[in-house]
Parts: structure tokens; C-alpha cells; sequence
């Protein structure tokens, strides 16, 4: 098994015009591969289509026999590298899911997973939105190996729920990826602070994967993507507008932080019984 693994992230500067999308993904993807030569590439919340639930019809697609999932596909095998493909609309009869895949080296979907907590809030004076308009939630949590190692899947919002990321602990994961689309005043109070939060609580690399920053979009992303190591420390991080960041994952460091704080060695869950009740 690998000591490390080398992940990339697209921060992603998303237009309207899907076509466009996935052509400069597809470039951007080919161009780090052949520049730094990553195994893993991971890619943004929603990066084919605005994010805003008034679009989701009208951009999603079938999963995984819909254009963008064979694109990623193709590009997966072609450049025999992992796509943690961010998410897309997925169309299944008359539902749309906001929906994360993973494609092997061998081409193959080895991970499909649609989103469970939806982006919904009503903040005084900020923001104010209601992603159910859109899409409907998904009931099933998405775990996926690479090249030996236990990898899971969230999407944006799930990652203020702590016993979503626990589970991922749970189950023996040492990386969980996001696929990000934040607003510059949520991304500004929040995305360090959380994704910091959960490396710690679970002891794992947390990376979230953000859009870039565009003044004149629908939806006008934080940036910042970043990976953060089972320590809590960022290990690197994006600026605000497109670019993709290249990093070494050091599995090491797993190992590290669980022998040295014995976290979940200490855990008392014979006491922690209200943890499942919501008020
Ligand atoms: O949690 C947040 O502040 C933003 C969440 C979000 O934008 C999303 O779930 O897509």
C-alpha cells in the first residue's frame, strides 16, 4: 500500500453553459495529470451547472450514462488515474439528487452517492435558500476504496453534521472528500473552521473541494479549497479564484494522531445515548 497518494483539486470556475463546463474540465484534468501526475483528482460541488436548485432539471442527467459521467469515466481510464467527480444533477424518473461520483482507473463508477443533508437556510440580511426546490435527498452513505485505502464521500452542507463524519470514522475511513459550492459569507464563518473541526473530532484528512470565485455568477463561491490533515492543520490550500491545488496525502499521519490521542479509545458511548435524539 502506498505511503502517500497525491490528490488534486479543481477550484473550478463554473459558467452557464454546460458544454463549456465540461470541456474546460476535461482540459484541466488532462493538464495536472500530465503536469504533476496525481492519482486522485476531485472536483467541485455542482461544477456543470449554476448551483441553484431552479436549475437542477434543467442540467441533470442520468447517472451513470449521462455525457458528464461518461466524460469523467473516459477521462478516468484514459488517464488511469481516481475522479472524485463532484457532484451533478442526476435525473431518476422525476426526481433530481445532487449526486458525488468516483470512477476507477478501469473506467468503472465505483462510487455514486446523493446528497442527505440539503442546503437549506434563511439567514437575516445574507442568504436565503432552499435547495428541496430542486433536488430531493438522498438515504445512503457512499464509501469507496482506493488503491487500499477507505475513502468516503460527502457533499458541502453534510459537513456541519458531526455524526455524518463519525460514521465515516465508524466504518474505517482515513480520507473523507467534499465537493464545495459555499457563499463567500458562509465560506468566510464557516468552511476552515468546520472542515478543521471534523479532521479533529475523527482524526482523518478532511479536503473539500470548492468552485472558484466569480463576481458575475449566479452563485458566488468562497474558494479556499483545502485539505486538512487527522491533526487539524491545513496541509494546503487554494487563493480564491480557478486553480488547481496539488497535494501529497501522508497516510502516515492517520496512524500518528490515533496512537498518540487516544480519542476513540476513550470514547464513553455507553453515555453518550441522547446523541441520536433530535429535540
Ligand atoms: O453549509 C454551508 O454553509 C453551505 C452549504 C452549501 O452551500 C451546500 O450544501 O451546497
Amino acid at each position: 500500500m502506498a505511503k502517500s497518494t497525491r490528490l488534486a483539486m479543481i477550484q473550478f470556475n463554473v459558467s452557464k453553459d454546460k458544454n463549456d463546463n465540461l470541456q474546460r474540465m476535461a482540459a484541466q484534468i488532462r493538464k495536472v495529470v500530465k503536469e504533476s501526475n496525481p492519482r486522485i483528482v476531485a472536483l467541485p460541488e455542482c461544477w456543470q451547472m449554476p448551483f441553484h436548485p431552479r436549475y437542477a432539471a434543467e442540467y441533470s442527467e442520468p447517472v451513470p450514462d449521462g455525457p458528464t459521467c461518461q466524460l469523467l469515466s473516459s477521462l478516468a481510464k484514459e488517464l488511469n488515474i481516481y475522479i472524485a467527480g463532484g457532484s451533478i444533477a442526476e435525473r431518476d424518473g422525476t426526481k433530481c439528487y445532487n449526486t458525488a461520483t468516483v470512477f476507477a482507473p478501469s473506467g468503472k463508477m465505483i462510487g455514486k452517492y446523493r446528497k442527505i443533508h440539503l442546503y437549506m437556510v434563511d439567514i437575516k440580511g445574507d442568504i436565503t435558500f432552499n435547495e428541496s426546490e430542486g433536488f430531493s435527498t438522498g438515504s445512503e452513505f457512499c464509501f469507496v476504496d482506493i488503491d487500499g485505502k477507505k475513502v468516503g464521500i460527502g457533499i458541502c452542507n453534510d459537513i456541519r453534521y458531526d455524526e455524518f463524519v463519525r460514521v465515516f470514522r465508524n466504518e474505517g475511513c482515513d480520507l473523507i472528500i467534499f465537493p464545495f459550492a459555499l457563499v463567500i459569507s458562509q465560506g468566510k464563518a464557516n468552511f476552515e473552521t468546520v472542515l478543521r473541526c471534523r479532521a479533529l473530532d475523527n482524526q482523518m484528512f478532511v479536503c473539500g473541494v470548492s468552485g472558484a470565485r466569480d463576481e458575475n455568477s449566479v452563485y458566488v463561491q468562497w474558494g479556499h479549497s483545502m485539505l486538512v490533515s487527522p491533526w487539524g492543520q491545513i496541509v494546503k490550500e487554494a487563493g480564491e479564484r480557478e486553480e488547481t491545488v496539488v497535494v501529497d496525502v501522508d497516510w502516515s499521519l492517520v496512524e500518528q494522531a490515533r496512537s498518540q490521542v487516544l480519542l476513540f479509545k476513550q470514547r464513553r458511548t455507553d453515555l453518550y445515548e441522547t446523541i441520536n435524539k433530535t429535540k
